[in-house]
């Protein structure tokens, strides 16, 4: 944000899970991961997310570590885990979709549960800090017995990001995560699996939403729909915010985390849901120019809260 349109920040998001290269077909490597991307995106709008993961003792982590630096992000929630590599995804894409092959037992797959809780510095936070926490870094027992443990001491609140990416997803994981969540973000694919609701309009999306609430909870959901636009459903209010379409389509890496970022970036401080909304849709649009989902390149940040 601008500091023009920027309101005091008194919480510090954090932002938990995996980060890793991108690797797409024309051996070009971007910076990745849905939480990181989340982070990137949060530190270009301004915040100063304290991010959360695991990195090689290898010159990819010290890739991510250097960009991290340039980038003016807070690097000390970062492990090292000196027996696994830094994560790597080979990224394929078709007409802008990207599909991703993911590469497993990677270090963010094997976070020390003592060091996170005490970089998450529970007792140190606001007690309104929003958590963010994605849902790769669940796939390993030892880590989902971590996050878990730090979600069950968490009294702030909390977003999270199922992003189903299998095999590396079990439903089973979502009553310990979603309980007590305060925003769910998933794609109306996504909420098509989980609940066998065909998604085609927006009294589909409330219907599909109320299963979720009944099973899991009554948090805020947000719905992106590609193209058809986005739907955030507070309590029994719902905003509906149509797509920005993208100058020109590079690909759609990471434009839901961009979403993402931006909708925290506008509820941390206090931005009215349609205004967030909007600048939450044209940060996901212009991250759809990249090749790839983070870019050092800070005009994309300009002017997305006042347009
Ligand atoms: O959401 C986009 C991210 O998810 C995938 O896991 C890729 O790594 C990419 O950066």
């Amino acid at each position: 944000m601008t500091s023009n349109e920027s309101t005091v920040t008194v919480t510090r998001p954090i932002v938990l899970g995996e980060v890793l290269f991108d690797c797409f077909e024309n051996r070009q490597r971007v910076l990745g991961g849905a939480p990181f991307n989340v982070a990137w995106n949060l530190q270009g709008l301004g915040e100063s997310p304290l991010f959360l993961s695991a990195i090689g003792d290898d010159d990819l982590g010290q890739s991510v570590l250097q960009t991290m630096k340039n980038w003016d992000m807070d690097s000390t929630g970062l492990q090292v885990v000196s027996d696994r590599p830094t994560g790597t995804v080979q990224v394929s894409v078709d007409n802008g979709q990207p599909s991703y092959q993911i590469v497993e037992h990677q270090a963010y797959d094997f976070l020390d549960q003592a060091r996170l809780l005490k970089d998450a510095r529970l007792a140190d936070q606001p007690t309104d800090s929003m958590l963010y926490c994605g849902t790769l870094a669940l796939r390993g027992a030892a880590n989902r017995q971590s996050i878990q443990a730090l979600i069950a001491q968490w009294t702030g609140p909390r977003f999270v990001d199922l992003n189903l990416r299998p095999p590396h997803f079990d439903p089973a994981w979502l009553p310990a995560l979603l309980d007590n969540a305060t925003w769910v973000k998933l794609n109306d694919e996504e909420l098509a699996k989980l609940t066998g609701k065909t998604i085609q309009d927006p009294d589909s999306i409330v219907q599909a939403v109320a299963i979720m609430r009944s099973r899991y909870g009554q948090a805020n959901y947000l719905v992106t729909c590609g193209s058809r636009g986005a739907h955030a459903l507070m309590g029994d209010n719902r905003f509906f915010q149509p797509a920005v379409a993208p100058d020109q389509l590079m690909d759609t890496v990471g434009a839901g985390d961009a979403f993402t970022a931006a909708t925290m970036a506008g509820l941390i401080n206090d931005i009215p849901i349609d205004r967030t909304l909007a600048a939450a849709s044209r940060l996901a649009s212009r991250v759809c120019t990249l090749k790839g989902a983070t870019t050092m390149d800070r005009t994309l940040y300009h002017g997305l809260f006042t347009a």
